[in-house]
């Protein structure tokens, strides 16, 4: 099997007169991390709705596994800064919500909904509905529910932007956790430098629109990080320097 799980080459989306993505190209290796930096407004979302076909591109092409993205083929997993839970469905409905829309059958689904009710440790919720749970809760709920579906490519566009910062750093740890654990391949995309430092096997940085790819690095730093680490502080103030020049 490829190393390269998803290819991206030349990806252009205008809308009317105003360019935004101008022939993005990168790629992402199977089980990979991979942190998208990029100026507020540059075309992150535009890029992700791209990818899961939400809007048609101009031009160029996205490939999973060596084949034009298709979200009825592959199985895509989108989470984003708003808790996409359902409000009449309890923890264990919502989990299985995302298995039952893609057909899966009634004793895998309640193998999955098992399993990631326990990865995310909720055992004790499973009969909650949404508006008796924490915010922390809600995201977890949300991120059993993407794991349970075993994505192709799980995408996270700003999913813990508006949390406090130690429920950040926690999600964070069971995110690392899970993702160490199921070898997914992740895009994340942050406008926080230090998360993806801390999350990142390696972070592509945008430029302003028209939007490009304008440079990545690799992030070997051993895991656990430690964010006061001399490496890490100064890998993050690389990124942080590259960022100024937006
Ligand atoms: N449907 C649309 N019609 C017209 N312009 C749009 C549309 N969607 C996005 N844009 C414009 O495209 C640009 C990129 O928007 P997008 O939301 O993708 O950026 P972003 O990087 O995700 O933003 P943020 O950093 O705020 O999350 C912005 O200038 C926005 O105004």
């Amino acid at each position: 099997m490829s190393e390269i799980k998803v290819s991206v080459d030349n990806l252009t989306k205008s809308f009317g007169d105003l360019l935004v993505l101008d022939r993005i190209s990168f790629s992402v290796n199977r089980g990979e991390f991979l942190c998208i930096v990029g100026p507020t407004g540059c075309g992150k979302t535009t890029f992700l709705n791209s990818l899961t076909k939400i809007l048609e591109a101009d031009s160029g092409t996205i490939r999973i596994d060596g084949e034009e993205v298709d979200p009825k083929k592959h199985n895509l997993a989108y989470i984003l800064q708003e808790y996409s839970t359902l409000p009449w469905l309890n923890v264990e409905e919502n989990i299985a919500y995302g298995l039952k829309i893609k057909g899966t059958d009634p004793k895998t689904i309640k193998e999955r909904v098992d399993e990631a009710v326990e990865m995310v440790n909720m055992q004790e919720f499973r009969k909650f509905y949404p508006k008796e749970l924490s915010a922390s809760m809600l995201q977890r709920v949300v991120i059993a529910r993407a794991f349970s579906t075993q994505p192709d490519l799980l995408l996270m566009d700003e999913p813990y932007g508006q949390l406090d910062l130690n429920l950040k750093y926690k999600l964070e740890d069971e995110l690392l956790k899970l993702w160490e654990k199921t070898k997914t391949t992740v895009i994340f995309i942050t406008h926080n430098i230090e998360e993806a430092v801390y999350l990142s096997d390696r972070i592509l940085v945008l430029t302003n629109k028209p939007t490009h790819v304008k440079t990545e690095l690799i992030n070997e730093l051993p895991r656990p990080r430690k964010v006061a680490d001399k490496e890490f502080v100064s890998l993050r103030n690389k990124v942080t320097d590259l960022i100024r020049w937006w």
